[in-house]
């Protein structure tokens, strides 16, 4: 017998969503008794005793690791999930925007940025801004197009965010990454503490510490993103689905909790600040996760395999048979397991859209839903993500973008539900 403590993958699912993820993943494990769902704060459910008949702890473990919403070690033993961790962030930066909506004064910075309100800096702040758009033109023009859709001051924040992030990102995965090491990345955070204090080193910094000054956003996020470097650093594999977990969350699960401050949650909204970061997060995580099931073969060829080690164990793969890159049918029905759980993440993330303040909701739409179907190509490609990258082509795009306006015009789902 053993006690395995279990949580929901958000507060946001559903017990049912839960209990399925269980059943799914418990076909050795035989559910002996079940007691009634608690959904007290973030354990949803607590204590459930499962009967492992004829299993040994490490199976348990082995088995529980295929859903992150089970935390067991292979002792059978309930231990701290990555999950619960960055859950733990969501909670510290909702509490952040709470308090900020409740006194509506401009967020404590330990040095404001005085010398960026003098008028001739003003007019650097503006070309500061600019050159920031440019950048997000440049890389990633869809992003660019949506975020014209915004605000002014929204849209020049998440280009600076944005362009932090890209520059992050350089550092490891750019031309010079081969020179990166881990002191640099340790400077690289010092100068994201001084922008934070108001003492910029450049002009994309200095639309950065503009950015934060006006809006809510806390540093934790963006030293996450820099911890995900220094791991990317030294780490070429992800033991399972907890440390790639993580990982998801380092590199882009935190550009999700960056991004909630900016676009703003939607006056009439019912939902909890809590679950709109959580829904911000799970589409950080969906992303990333997309982005590993497309470049599966492009990873191999740098060495490395980011899927967890023990889940390809589970479907019969090694490293050697991703190396050599055939589709077998082990390797789609492992393909299938995995583009599932990604979308999960996507469905998490849509309750969570609706919530944002209207002008930010069609964005967001278009790229989630630009994003998912990336997985659908994967699919197309008959699982082929070894020599085929999955392609979105134009026309799907330009469909993407009218049906997420039509989206973004829907009530948040919090008030629907409120009025039925
Ligand atoms: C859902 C709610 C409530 C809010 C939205 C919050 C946001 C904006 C979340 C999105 C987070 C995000 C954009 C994460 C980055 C994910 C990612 C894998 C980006 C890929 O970047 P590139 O490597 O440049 O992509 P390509 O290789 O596809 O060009």
């Amino acid at each position: 017998m053993a006690i395995i403590l279990v949580r929901a993958a958000s507060p946001g699912l559903s017990d049912a969503h839960v209990h399925g993820s269980l059943l799914q993943c418990s076909s050795p494990l035989q559910l002996k008794r079940r007691v009634p769902p608690r959904s007290s704060g973030r354990w949803m459910l607590c204590s459930l005793r499962y009967a492992c008949l004829g299993l040994d702890p490490g199976e348990i473990g082995r088995t529980s690791a295929v859903y992150s919403s089970l935390a067991v070690n292979p002792a059978g033993e309930a231990v701290v999930s990555s999950e619960q961790k960055v859950y733990d962030v969501v909670l510290k930066q909702a509490a952040l925007l709470k308090r900020q909506l409740r006194s509506q004064t401009p967020p404590v910075l330990d040095v404001r940025p005085q010398q960026l309100d003098m008028p001739r800096n003003r007019l650097n702040l503006k070309e500061a801004y600019a050159r920031c758009g440019d950048i997000c033109e440049e890389y990633a023009k869809t992003f660019y197009l949506g975020t014209l859709l915004m605000t002014e001051e929204r849209r020049r924040a998440i280009w600076a965010i944005y362009v932090w992030c890209r520059r992050t990102d350089e550092l490891v995965d750019g031309p010079n990454a081969n020179y990166i090491t881990p002191t640099a990345l340790d400077r690289w955070e010092k100068r994201l503490e001084d922008l934070f204090a108001g003492r910029p080193y450049d002009m994309l910094d200095a639309a950065l510490s503009d950015t934060i000054s006006r809006f809510p956003i806390d540093i934790q996020p963006f030293r996450d993103m820099i911890e995900g470097m220094r791991s990317d650093l030294r780490k070429a594999r992800y033991k399972n689905f907890d440390e790639l977990y993580m990982y998801c969350y380092y590199v882009a699960g935190t550009v999700g909790l960056m991004s909630v401050p900016v676009m703003g949650i939607a006056p009439e909204s019912k939902a909890t600040t809590e679950s709109v970061y959580s829904a911000a997060l799970a589409l950080g995580i969906a992303n990333q996760l997309t982005n590993i099931l497309r470049d599966v073969g492009e990873d191999a060829r740098r060495g490395r395999i980011y899927l967890p080690q023990d889940e390809l164990a589970q479907a019969g793969l090694s490293d050697e048979d991703i190396f050599n890159g055939v589709v077998t049918n082990r390797w789609r029905n492992f393909m299938k397991q995995q583009i599932k759980r990604a979308r999960m993440f996507f469905e998490e993330a849509e309750r969570g859209v609706t919530e944002l303040s209207q002008a930010s909701r069609w964005p967001v739409w278009a790229s989630l839903l630009l994003y998912r179907q990336i997985l659908d190509e994967v699919e197309a490609n008959d699982y082929n993500n070894f020599t085929k990258r999955a392609y979105v082509g134009k026309g799907k795009k330009l469909l993407a973008l009218p049906v997420a306006y039509g989206k973004s015009l829907l009530l948040p789902v919090s008030l629907r539900n409120s009025q039925t």
